[in-house]
């Protein structure tokens, strides 16, 4: 495989009955590999139907043409902006988000189901849909680099490219096919495994002349969970936890205010950085090229 590819593995052994254990274990590898690396991949065969996810990005054309107005209209719930038409593939993403979390779950090799039972609360899951208008001649930032918080984020996206992962230091652009979706890793993992799987390092560069339509599923984790290396990537193996425990809303919080109040010095970020968790703070400012 190129080292400029995002690999994208096949999940139709998982779906298959039977045993298929060889698919499995190929899948698993090549997983391990790149969530070890920079914690990106993405998945074919996983069980969503192409027409849904044709149909969902449709929806999200009309529904960012609407005013505010009929925005709140159409969505479904309050607060969230999502098209009405896409709850069957929100539902799909979350049993999507627990098979990806289980074969995590494996690639770590940690007890069967550990992370199933440790992050049982869906109802902190969240989908949000995204236009990124077209780049003007000042700039082309659509969500600056960043990693998500979260347990696993699954993105559907269109054609018209922009999403980078940045890989051995090097950005490298994600362009799926319409069958396809993208995965990566959040910060919850990277913590609880020690460093051991990659949040992944991401953004999102705005195009010329065309609008980008895409949605980010959240596979989150309750509020009131602890979040700490665990034991069996530190003490179990002589390391040192590289992060301190942390309760996962503080953490939102934090991450939201770095949003809201980017602090304008730098002493003061490394100043919460000394304060709580050591990396995790770089948050990300999102600038208004995107809406969601
Ligand atoms: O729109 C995308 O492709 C990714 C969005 C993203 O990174 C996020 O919402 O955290
Ligand atoms: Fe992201």
């Amino acid at each position: 495989m190129a080292d400029s590819n995002i690999p994208a593995v096949d999940l139709s052994p998982f779906f298959r009955e039977g045993d298929h254990e060889d698919g499995k274990k190929k899948a698993r590898e090549v997983i391990s590999q790149a969530c070890s690396q920079y914690g990106f991949f993405q998945i074919q065969n996983h069980g969503v139907p192409l027409e849904l996810l044709i149909r969902a990005l449709e929806l999200s054309k009309t529904f960012f043409e609407y005013s505010d107005d009929e925005k709140r209209k159409s969505s479904p719930g309050s607060g969230v902006q999502i098209p009405a038409g896409v709850e069957d593939v929100f539902s799909h993403l979350t049993k999507l988000g627990s098979l990806i979390e289980n074969i995590i779950n494996e690639c770590l090799g940690l007890p069967p189901n550990f992370l199933k039972e440790f992050n049982h609360d869906r109802s902190w899951d969240l989908m949000s849909a995204k236009r990124y208008f077209p780049t003007t001649e000042s700039e082309n930032n659509g969500i600056s680099e960043h990693e998500d918080g979260n347990c696993v984020t699954i993105v559907l996206q269109d054609q018209v490219g922009g999403l980078q992962v940045k890989k051995n230091g090097e950005w490298i652009p994600v362009t799926s096919a319409q069958d396809t979706l993208v995965v990566n890793l959040g910060d919850v993992i990277q913590v609880l495994s020690n460093n051991k799987f990659k949040s992944a390092t991401h953004k999102v560069v705005r195009q010329q002349g065309k609008s980008r339509y895409s949605y980010a599923f959240f596979y989150n984790l309750q509020g009131d969970k602890w979040v700490e290396p665990l034991s069996k990537f530190t003490e179990e193996i002589g390391e040192v936890p590289k992060y301190r425990g942390f309760l996962y809303k503080d953490y939102q919080a934090l991450r939201i205010r770095n949003k809201t109040h980017p602090p304008d010095k730098p002493e003061d970020v490394i100043h919460i950085t000394m304060q709580s968790l050591p990396r995790l703070q770089k948050m990300p400012i999102i600038n208004n090229g995107c809406s969601a």
